[in-house]
């Protein structure tokens, strides 16, 4: 995932609508994100997104989808109507896994942190998530605009590639790179005008930040 050499990687997620997709593909982000979760402000439907993707072109970023607690039987209905090629899941590692060996695909384990302890020493599956964890009574696991200590990440030995995620910004986001030694971001909050709405300056923004850091 992360090139160690290389550019900082960039997700943009939480996709609803063309301009953002557009948007996010000619500003050369590596990954889009669509999230498959009802409560969700920025849910979709495998149908919307086969057809946002319908017109993309063959030099288009890797299309994740976010799932939570989902059986096999609601991801195997996206897979069937939609390209996907990783899934995010929001659930125990062991469902990870399992979700990874039903539908042979590279399968990205969502990790909500608070303190060191949190930061997993081992994995199974080809990438983690590292985001903030929600809040008890939060509607959904990610994308909640909140941040974490991101030195906390600064001295992890990662069992495997990583995204940093949670309340990053066109604003903060190098910063937060310098600060937690990621070489993946992801986004979603702060590159929207409201929860489910994208800014395409702000998209734009936040992926030349990113890569600005080198
Ligand atoms: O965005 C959602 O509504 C969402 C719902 C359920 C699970 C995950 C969700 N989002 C996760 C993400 O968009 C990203 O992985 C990331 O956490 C972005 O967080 P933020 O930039 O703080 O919105």
């Amino acid at each position: 995932m992360p090139d160690p050499g290389g550019d900082v990687r960039v997700k943009i997620c939480g996709i609803v609508d063309p301009v953002a997709l557009a948007t996010a593909c000619e500003a050369g982000a590596d990954w889009v994100g669509f999230v498959f979760f009802a409560r969700s402000p920025r849910s979709v439907t495998a149908a919307q997104v086969a057809t946002l993707l319908h017109d993309v072109g063959p030099r288009s970023p890797q299309t994740v989808g976010l799932f939570v607690r989902a059986s096999d039987d609601e991801v195997a209905r996206v897979l069937d109507v939609t390209r996907l090629d990783i899934l995010q899941i929001y659930d125990t590692p062991e469902r990870a896994m399992a979700i990874r060996e039903q539908f042979r695909r590279p399968v990205w384990l969502a990790c909500g942190v608070a303190t060191r302890t949190d930061l997993p020493e081992t994995c199974a599956v080809d990438g983690l998530v590292i985001e903030s964890r929600a809040p008890v009574d939060a509607d959904r696991p990610g994308g909640n605009a909140r941040s974490f200590d991101w030195s906390l990440t600064a001295r992890w030995p990662a069992p495997a590639p990583w995204l940093l995620a949670g309340g990053l910004t066109p604003e903060n986001v190098a910063a937060a790179i310098a600060t937690s030694g990621a070489r993946a971001v992801d986004v979603s909050s702060g590159v929207e005008d409201a929860p489910g709405r994208k800014n395409p300056g702000r998209i734009r923004n936040f992926i030349q930040a990113a890569r600005a850091i080198g």
